[in-house]
């Protein structure tokens, strides 16, 4: 058996051979309106604040600004479908922009990870920037802003500028540093003193002077810029071996040219003016910081995006924090970043959950200035409700039992149609039937009982798709597990001219047809949830007590119908086309690979799959489990 995992094949045979079944539509006919979160509420208030017309705005413009310290987790893609969706909505344009202001916590994994994630979402950046291509423009407005008295270096602790901000809950008087009235020329020479050096982190700041009378701490004289590298007497002191990169400061982009970062509230308002951006949509907790965001950039006196900001989508029942998922890893809970049990964008995507999917599960939610929480579960019957109008169904048999069907002849080779879908217009293939095939254990009771209608030995049960039902006839048990080994069965072919009684139910099956390559045999890995509990991220006793020691079953002995071939060559499933083979590179991804095991689950393969031999994850299950 060769599954091709990767099919690779020329673009013009992608195109013209393929025979579009309506299945693989753009992923747009089966999620809800992916346009409806712009056209009313809340967004549609912020466009008619400043539409495409009012002063200053011929385009709108967005960004979407992760730092490049973590991978980007399902709450990620609602501030993505926002700010891209907004731009595209209105036929503007939207940033890719990485905010990397803090070198000691980026890596170049994060930046791949982060595009790659957009493009799977299907949006494309008109550019992508990186607050750190502005460093020499951000300075040069620093010393602009001390030359108009909104800035000065500071020398206090961190413990002393907290007090002067009143002092824990404000337990005393805001007052000024005694650094705030020194003379412009004094703060822009020891502005330069910092940059060439000579101060080393925690010694110098630059800090906005602002209005410490306001009630918005946001207000209390901010950090513009602070050193990160050490003093350069101290660094020259030691090898580059001898220091951490973090504690050099050194820079991914810029390397060690700067010893000063800015921080995010002088960065994030003068990069957005930089770019243009009309509308700096973000999350609310940066409400409050929209005061700095105005008046630094009315003191500079530069062009004023206009920030306004929606609630943060939470998931329950599961961790999405960068620290937390750390812990998973390092205590063996989970392997990566990308499992399939995290809510990180990878491991949603090696799961299988179709980009589409995750779209019409956001834009469903709707956009407000309120946080939006949803249990993981809620999720997943999103998915589940996509996939059901999306894919195609094979039967897939997880832990299997052989039946023997004794009245069949051992050369007998039948075979049957199975629809791809209910929906005729999918198409079908055709699966052999012998005298040997395989059922799933759950499928089988050792005696009969009044609420159990498929196969215990004296009943029949119908084979989906086979002409004629079965009936157990007796079975054999491994004596040391217990375990039932084989099953033999009779088909029940009624002779000519007498009826045919249809069976209570129907279940699916796999034959053991091996010129056909039939059983295809896989690992199937379930996915349950990771925790015990629906709030694992509050637990009193932490998130590591109530892991789920299930949260992974495997099924070593998995098999699947030889439908799967067509599956693979038709991939994706469904069609989307940020998912589509690209011109370039002209390999089908494992993930996108989905079907649904008729009376199982919804599967895809996974990226550990080769070319003999397959592995399943299970998306989602095909009903949410009472249990849960
Ligand atoms: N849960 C969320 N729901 C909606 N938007 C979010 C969520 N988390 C982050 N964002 C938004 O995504 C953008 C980029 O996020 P960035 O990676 O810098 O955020 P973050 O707050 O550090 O994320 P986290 O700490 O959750 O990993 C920001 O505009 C941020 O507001
Ligand atoms: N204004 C924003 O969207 C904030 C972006 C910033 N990178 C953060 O999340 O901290």
């Amino acid at each position: 058996m060769v599954i091709s995992v990767v099919p690779r094949r020329s673009h013009d045979q992608h195109e013209d051979n393929y025979r579009r079944p309506p299945t693989m539509r753009p992923t747009e006919s089966v999620t809800n309106d992916a346009t409806s979160m712009f056209k009313s509420g809340f967004l549609a208030e912020v466009y008619n604040e400043k539409p495409v017309g009012s002063p200053g705005v011929d385009r709108i413009v967005t960004r979407f600004p992760p730092e490049p310290n973590g991978f980007l987790h399902l709450g990620h893609s609602k501030a993505i479908a926002v700010n891209f969706g907004f731009a595209e909505y209105h036929d503007g344009d939207c940033y890719l922009r990485y905010d990397d202001t803090n070198p000691a916590r980026e890596e170049e994994k994060y930046f791949t990870a982060i595009a790659d994630m957009i493009r799977w979402l299907g949006f494309k950046p008109v550019k992508t920037t990186h607050s750190s291509d502005y460093f020499d423009r951000l300075y040069e407005l620093a010393e602009d802003l001390i030359r108009r008295d909104g800035a000065y270096v500071c020398h206090c602790s961190k413990s002393e500028i907290a007090q002067q901000r009143g002092g824990g809950k404000g337990a005393i008087p805001r007052y000024a540093c005694s650094h705030r009235d020194r003379p412009v020329d004094e703060s822009l020479s020891e502005f330069r003193a910092m940059r060439d050096g000579e101060y080393g982190p925690q010694e110098a700041l630059l800090r906005m002077k602002q209005d410490l009378e306001s009630d918005n701490p946001q207000m209390w004289d901010l950090t513009a810029y602070r050193v990160i590298a050490p003093r350069k007497s101290d660094a020259e002191e030691k090898t580059d071996s001898e220091m951490a990169d973090n504690e050099i400061g050194v820079h991914y982009r810029t390397g060690n040219k700067w010893k000063i970062y800015p921080t995010y509230d002088f960065t994030h308002c003068l990069v957005d003016s930089l770019e243009g951006v009309t509308h700096s949509l973000c999350t609310t907790e940066f409400e409050t910081a929209r005061t700095s965001y105005n008046w630094l950039c009315d003191k500079l006196g530069v062009y004023r995006p206009m920030q306004r900001e929606f609630g943060r989508l939470k998931l329950s029942g599961t961790v999405l924090s960068k620290r937390k998922i750390m812990a998973l890893i390092s205590n063996g809970h989970v392997r990566d970043w990308d499992d399939p049990r995290l809510y990180t964008l990878i491991a949603l995507r090696r799961r299988g959950v179709p980009p589409g999917a995750i779209l019409s599960f956001v834009n469903g939610l709707g956009v407000s200035k309120a946080t939006t929480t949803i249990e993981v579960k809620k999720f997943e019957q999103s998915v589940r409700q996509y996939l059901e109008l999306a894919v195609s169904r094979l039967m897939v048999v997880l832990d299997p039992i052989p039946v023997i069907i004794d009245n069949i002849p051992e050369d007998h080779l039948e075979m049957v149609e199975l629809p791809f879908s209910k929906d005729p217009e999918f198409g079908s293939h055709h699966v052999p039937f012998t005298r040997k095939v395989y059922i799933d254990r759950s499928d089988f009771r050792e005696t009969s009982s009044k609420d159990f209608f498929r196969l215990t030995p004296g009943t029949s049960v119908g084979l989906l798709k086979v002409p004629f039902s079965i009936t157990a006839t007796s079975f054999e048990k491994d004596p040391n597990s217990g375990l039932v080994t084989l099953i033999h069965a009779r088909y029940e072919k009624p002779e000519e001219g007498a009826k045919f009684k249809k069976p209570k139910s129907y279940i699916h099956w796999i034959a053991d047809c091996p010129s056909l390559n039939s059983p295809i045999k896989a690992t199937v890995r379930n996915y349950n949830p990771l925790f015990t509990c629906d709030n694992p991220d509050t637990h009193p006793d932490g998130f590591l007590s109530v892991m789920n020691p299930h949260s992974e079953e495997i099924f070593p002995n998995a098999m699947i119908d030889i439908g799967l071939h067509e599956i693979i060559r038709k991939a994706p499933w469904p069609r989307a086309n940020s998912e589509a083979a690209p011109a370039d590179d002209l390999k089908v991804s494992p993930e996108t690979v989905r079907f649904q095991g008729m009376r199982v689950a919804y599967f895809c393969l996974d990226r550990d799959s080769s070319a003999d031999s397959v592995v399943l994850n299970r998306i989602v299950s095909l009903k949410e489990d009472a249990k849960k």
